[in-house]
């Protein structure tokens, strides 16, 4: 099995207090990965606080602290292995502009963990997580009945917000949902099956994590390889040295295929894939390789290599539904930076077809413009062609951010719908 695949990357959402921080801490705790002064550091903390038990939200929220002195990083990842697999958390913090955050952690994730409070059922935002993991196309998710060691570890609460998230699910077309019962403080389900809740036959949650199928969630069919940068060392041991780095988006690259390159509609043969340790036999989603051709042709940073039968499109006007991640409202005319794999244009915003009411999944074809946290379809035309596919095919050739120009900020997560 190829290295990456025994890898689950994994973000977590919930309202404030559903004990996220918790979990987290959790999973690291009983993973065993807390450094011992950092776990010392958290005792101290849960004692001075008068708490008889290690308050493990605070290793989070300590961790959580230290990043947000940086002022660019909205999301922390964190990293824990058991024998099975590695993991990373991608720790969204939940209560201000978590569309924003959600998804930037969301985006690249195998799995969302959405958390919900037991003794308070579904709320708002639980919809509105789990609206947004689907739009992202997060394979899996799960929902985690946390605190029901404050429910009596009663299965009638369970089964009530299972049943009701189970029918709005069902409305977004999920893929893959466990429901799964916890505690996260008191570790119930958490590694092992809970002696509290015998009347829940799941996985635990970390068994379901180590066990979730993946592999197969990754197109290794459509090749979509964007070029980074060209490599010409220019050095007299190696003249006539050109390769193309970049990350492998989708598909597999092997010596001796056939690729065409876009946009100029050049094709050619695989010569060598190489990495920083050598040649492979293989390149496969998400490495980072080197691609070297039979031929001479002209290359530049933002092309994309493809095969000649399974191309991209290359299009200027694109319909995508926007998460609009910004103070300032996002209306028809405006004009912004479009970044798409590796490359970079310009984009006029041509037209909002709708806002939708996460809740109701209504779709307001009168709005007119889109505020912070707001999702809605629109039309946009670049000044270069992007090459692309629907994102429902390909996350990450489906996939852009948009910027504003004035202040550099990333304003909005776009996800293709079409293209021409
Ligand atoms: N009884 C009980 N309390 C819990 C559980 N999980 C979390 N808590 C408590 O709920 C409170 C909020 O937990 P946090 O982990 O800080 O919640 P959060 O969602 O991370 O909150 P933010 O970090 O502010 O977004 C804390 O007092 C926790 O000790 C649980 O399973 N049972």
């Amino acid at each position: 099995m190829p290295p990456t695949m025994d890898m689950l990357r994994f973000a977590t959402a919930g309202s404030v207090d559903d004990g996220k921080s918790t979990l987290i801490g959790r999973l690291l705790f009983d993973s065993k990965s807390i450094f011992e002064d950092q776990l010392s550091a958290v005792e101290a903390a849960s004692t001075a606080k008068g708490d008889d038990y290690v308050n493990l939200a605070l290793l989070t929220d300590g961790l959580r602290a230290e990043r947000e002195q940086g002022i660019t990083i909205d999301v922390a990842y964190r990293y824990f292995a058991t024998p099975r697999r590695k993991f990373i958390i991608a720790d969204t913090p939940g209560h201000i502009q978590y569309t924003r955050n959600m998804v930037t952690g969301a985006s690249t994730a195998d799995l969302a963990i959405i958390l919900v409070d037991a003794r308070k059922g579904l709320v708002e935002q639980s919809r509105r997580h789990a609206f947004l993991a689907t739009l992202l196309r997060v394979p899996h998710l799960v929902l985690a009945v946390n605190k029901m060691d404050l429910v009596d570890y009663s299965q009638e609460v369970y089964d009530e917000i299972s049943d009701e998230f189970t029918r709005f699910a069902d409305k977004l077309n999920v893929s893959d949902l466990t429901v799964i019962p916890l505690s996260a403080l008191k570790g119930d389900n958490i590694v092992t099956r809970s002696a509290n809740m015998p009347w829940y036959e799941g996985p635990s949650l970390l068994h379901h994590l180590e066990h979730v199928h993946v592999s197969s969630d990754r197109n290794l069919i459509d090749v979509r390889f964007p070029v980074q940068y060209v490599i010409r060392p220019q050095s007299s041991q190696y003249p006539d040295y050109r390769g193309y780095a970049g990350t492998v988006a989708s598909g597999t690259l092997k010596a001796g295929d056939e690729i065409m390159v876009l946009p100029s509609g050049f094709t050619s043969t695989i010569a060598a894939v190489e990495t920083a340790d050598g040649p492979v036999a293989e390149a496969f989603p998400p490495m980072a390789v080197t691609v070297r051709l039979n031929d001479e042709i002209d290359i530049s940073r933002g092309d994309m290599i493809c095969r000649p039968q399974n191309a991209p499109k290359v299009a200027q006007n694109i319909d995508a539904m926007i998460c609009w991640m910004a103070d300032d409202a996002l209306r028809p005319g405006r004009k912004l930076a479009i970044k798409h794999t590796s490359r970079s244009a310009r984009a006029v915003v041509k037209d909002l077809e709708y806002r939708l009411d996460v809740n109701t999944l209504h779709r307001d074809p009168a709005a007119t413009e889109l505020n912070l946290n707001d999702i809605g379809r629109i039309r946009l035309r670049t000044t270069q062609p992007l090459l692309c596919d629907e994102y429902a095919r390909n996350r990450e050739t489906g996939g852009f951010i948009l910027i504003d120009e004035n202040t550099n900020r990333t304003v909005g997560a776009g996800m293709i719908t079409s293209a021409d």
